[in-house]
């Protein structure tokens, strides 16, 4: 349950008042999340969602509010934060950080269409096409800086095959990628899985949880995308899905060709990303909560499908 801060309707109503937003009808917790307290909140006017931010640097909040702000005023459907009368977004409420945003429509996809992932392929490249020109800085906190030293604190618990395997593919990406990037940058979301969006039919209602928001690889936010929505339980990449998502984005913003060359690379750097945060989750830095952790094999078994060939890129 995702409910680490209990609210009463006293203090929800009473911060309601900060904002032009109605008055409280009813209050709920949202059980599933796991980093922040979320809450459901409906008012006599609209449905809102509260959050407050448990963990995390919470003095990179006015970047995620800033990157909020700007791809909602070009009118991506992410949830842009309320701002109170003062025009505050970033609030206080029972001595936790505290936003107020829209709530979004619709369902997180488990067996995405390819209706959805033409929508979604298309919406992150409008996405990256905007973001190019944001001016906020948050270096990605999850690119070769953080998987080279890191993966040292998880090679105890593999095998004598998996240890080298990670090893090996840290120092190719090291060579491939150098240390700096010649890739189109720009703000990523940096987590756009399936449950980081949701859907209202065919029609995507939201992309939602910009806190692993940061600036960087455009290329790394796809690859993201691709490994988790386009990738059947086998870890093998599902063409059509691939395809679908692939091509709608490249009507927003066609690849470049060092991005072309690039690709088979950071899809394997993308799956061993999480490969490696999964693991440090169930074996270095268990959270406090009782939360079932995500799965670390599934990303195992995504890099040795990724290590026999990436599918060839829709033009
Ligand atoms: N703006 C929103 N609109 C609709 N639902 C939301 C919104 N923000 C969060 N949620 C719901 O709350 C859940 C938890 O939010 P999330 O930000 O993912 O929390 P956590 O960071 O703790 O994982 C999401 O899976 C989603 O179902
Ligand atoms: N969506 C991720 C969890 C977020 O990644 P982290 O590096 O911030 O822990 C997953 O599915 O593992």
């Amino acid at each position: 349950m995702a409910v680490f801060t209990p609210l009463d309707d006293a203090q929800v109503a009473d911060f309601l008042t900060r904002f032009e937003a109605g008055s409280l009808k009813e209050l709920k917790g949202v059980a599933s999340g796991t980093e922040n307290t979320t809450y459901f909140v409906t008012t006599d006017s609209r449905e809102l969602v509260l959050t407050l931010f448990e963990q995390g640097e919470h003095e990179e909040l006015p970047f995620f509010v800033d990157l909020l702000d700007y791809l909602d005023e070009h009118r991506l459907p992410v949830p842009g934060p309320l701002h109170d009368r003062d025009g505050v977004a970033l609030q206080s409420l029972a001595g936790k950080p505290a936003l107020l945003f829209p709530r979004m429509p619709g369902k997180h996809p488990t067996a995405p269409s390819i209706a959805q992932c033409s929508a979604l392929g298309d919406t992150l490249g409008h996405m990256h096409s905007v973001s190019r020109h944001f001016e906020g800085q948050r270096p990605n906190p999850r690119d070769l800086h953080w998987l080279a030293p890191m993966h040292h604190r998880v090679l105890a618990y593999l095998s004598p095959e998996d240890q080298a395997l990670m090893s090996d593919e840290i120092d190719t990406y090291q060579a491939f990628f150098g240390d700096a990037s010649d890739l189109p940058q720009g703000a990523i979301h940096g987590d756009l899985f399936r449950d980081n969006t949701l859907f209202d039919g065919e029609q995507l209602g939201g992309i939602i949880d910009f806190y692993n928001g940061c600036t960087g690889d455009l290329l790394f936010d796809l690859a993201i995308v691709i490994n988790d929505w386009a990738t059947d339980d086998d870890g093998r990449l599902n063409k059509e899905r691939h395809d679908a998502i692939l091509t709608a984005y490249q009507t927003r913003r066609e690849l470049t060709c060092s991005e072309r060359d690039a690709w088979p690379m950071m899809l394997r750097m993308t799956a061993l990303r999480y490969w490696l945060s999964r693991l440090l989750v169930v074996y270095v830095d268990p959270p406090a909560h009782d939360l079932t952790p995500h799965d670390p094999q599934r990303f195992r078994t995504i890099l040795g499908q990724r290590l026999k060939g990436a599918l060839p890129l829709p033009a």
